[in-house]
């Protein structure tokens, strides 16, 4: 296994990584040959069809899936030495935020786990607050909040320590178009801003293009990547409109192919 002390760019570095999980009903192949590099501060969107194994890479990178092949480096160390780094935050499909405790003190959490003091504490909730745009609603409960701001407040939480890499793993999947778009624009914004590494895993084609710097499309049976597409479109913040370029339908079009391609059904 090769390593790079963290002083490489690569943030993700997978080399022919497989995984299969063993069940009552026989192997079930989740990924297969996976090469895949994320570089520092790129924001990479994971787009496929339900099963082809986009939640299972990202828990692989988590250290909460062992591959059964090949190999992963997370910042240049395995992805266990990065987990117990604090290397990366993780956002759920669900905000999966506690009802009895206050959005400050659902974004405290991993601080008060971690051992922080109170003053750095409340600085670092105060700048996850901001970032995400929830000031003023500190001391309300999740279930005070709509569904978008819980998941705004999630990706707070995943802020609050500072790790270089987020994993988001659908975030906004269970929202409706106009939240999506709003909360897309603004994680757009918070990327520019913090320059962390993103890796995401989406269903919506217009979510990832508008996203991300680079696309990787991924096939089921078993999960590989079957395209990796480089983003044209400017790094940093993007206009909602630009959803409407011909730069963007072509990327659009790209990934719809690869989607196509991957599938062994007629739509
Ligand atoms: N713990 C597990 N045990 C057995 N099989 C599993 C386990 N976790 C995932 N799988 C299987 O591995 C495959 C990949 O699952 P995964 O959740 O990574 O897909 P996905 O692309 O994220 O799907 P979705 O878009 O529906 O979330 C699926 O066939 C799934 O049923």
């Amino acid at each position: 296994m090769t390593t790079d002390g963290g002083k490489s760019q690569s943030v993700v570095e997978a080399k022919g990584l497989g995984l299969t999980f063993k069940t009552a009903d026989g192997d079930v192949v989740a990924l297969s040959d996976v090469n895949l590099g994320i570089n520092r501060g790129e924001f990479v969107s994971f787009i496929g069809p339900s099963g082809c194994g986009k939640t299972t890479f990202l828990r692989v990178i988590a250290d909460l899936e062992q591959p059964t092949s090949g190999t992963i480096t997370v910042n240049g160390t395995s992805p266990t030495d990065a987990r117990l780094n604090r290397s990366y935050g993780y956002v759920f499909q669900a905000p999966a935020l506690f009802p009895w405790r206050t959005i400050e003190n659902n974004v405290a959490l991993p601080l008060e786990i971690m051992g922080y003091g109170d003053a750095d504490r409340k600085a670092r909730i105060k700048k996850a607050v901001e970032l995400v745009n929830l000031e003023g609603f500190e001391k309300k409960f999740p279930w005070q909040l709509s569904g978008g701001m819980q998941q705004r407040a999630s990706i707070a939480r995943a802020l609050a320590f500072d790790a270089d890499l987020l994993l988001m793993d659908e975030p906004f999947g269970a929202l409706d178009e106009i939240v999506r778009d709003h909360l897309n624009s603004e994680l757009l914004k918070l990327w520019a801003t913090t320059q962390k590494t993103i890796a995401f895993v989406t269903h919506s084609i217009p979510e990832a293009v508008y996203l991300s710097t680079k696309i990787v499309v991924m096939s089921p049976r078993p999960g590989r990547v079957t395209d990796v597409i480089d983003s044209t479109l400017p790094h940093g913040e993007r206009p909602l409109e630009i959803r409407e370029t011909p730069e963007f339908l072509q990327l659009a079009a790209r990934v719809r192919d690869g989607l196509r391609a991957g599938h062994s059904y007629e739509e």
